[in-house]
């Protein structure tokens, strides 16, 4: 039971090899990002969300982060473009986030860490029959990485945080309809590309990764209403604030991180 999967005193990240020995592999994920060591590739396009159509079902605590899913039977929402050599459809997006006043992005720019980072998980359906196929495959998902940065209020951010007291203990999940995640994004898609993997169990390395450059801004008010999520469920005795469930940077193995510009 992965409940405490981040809780350092239970079975946080160091111990994830024992039951997942990928956590040792090649091309883990996040990593730290060194800009100025990045290659820009003339030939990486940009990346263009077609999310106009999306079906958002559902707002949910899976334990590990809150997680909100998307209706994915057809292209009606996808990412192209850039690194990409298909659309993948777009099948949830989640956050990773600190504890109070500390940091907790996941991926990390030369060593410095963002206060949170959302994930927008996207899956190769031209090539793979399911999601949970395509997780396997070492080219069967896309992750959109966009940094949180604390500021002022963020203008939309209230709409998935006034939803959080309803999903605060894990295993909840309630209704959330008509959600479209394009408000979440910053004015540039500029953006950093590599091959990693998922940052939480079962880690498999089938991410091709886009992380934006530019990040977006939120109120530390915002952000702390994430910490009210509790890791653990509603019949446990403990409560775990659901709090600093980011993976730190892995080690890069000779990837090449390349520059869209
Ligand atoms: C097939 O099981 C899966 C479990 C988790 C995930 C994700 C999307 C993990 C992560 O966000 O790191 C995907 C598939
Ligand atoms: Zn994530």
């Amino acid at each position: 039971d992965f409940s405490h999967s981040f809780c350092l005193v239970c079975q946080g990240p160091p111990v994830w090899h024992k039951n997942y020995p990928v956590a040792q592999g090649n091309r883990q994920s996040p990593i730290d990002i060194i800009p100025h060591q990045t290659s820009h590739d003339p030939g990486l396009g940009p990346i263009t969300l077609n999310y106009d159509q999306c079906t958002s079902i559902n707002i949910t605590n899976n334990g590990h982060s809150v997680v909100v899913e998307f209706e994915d039977p057809d292209d009606r929402s996808v990412i192209l473009g850039g690194p990409l050599d298909n659309p993948y459809r777009l099948k949830q997006f989640h956050f990773h986030w600190g504890g109070k006043g500390c940091h907790g992005s996941e991926h990390t720019v030369s060593g410095n860490s963002y206060a949170s980072e959302l994930h927008l998980v996207h899956w190769n359906a031209v090539k793979y029959k399911t999601f949970g196929e395509a997780a396997t495959a070492p080219d069967g998902l896309a992750v959109l990485g966009i940094f949180l940065e604390t500021g002022d209020d963020h203008r939309w951010l209230h709409m998935i945080t006034d939803a959080l007291y309803m999903v605060k203990f894990k295993g909840s999940v309630t209704d959330f309809k008509a959600f479209n995640p394009k408000c979440l994004l910053p004015s540039s898609l500029h953006y950093w590309t590599y091959l990693g993997s998922l940052t939480t169990p079962p880690l498999h390395e089938s991410v091709i990764w886009i992380v934006l450059k530019e990040p977006i801004i939120v109120s530390e008010k915002q952000l702390g209403k994430f910490r009210m999520l509790l890791f653990t469920g509603e019949e446990e005795d403990e409560r775990i604030r659901m709090e600093n469930n980011f993976r730190p940077p892995q080690p890069l193995k000779g990837r090449k991180v390349r520059s869209s510009n």
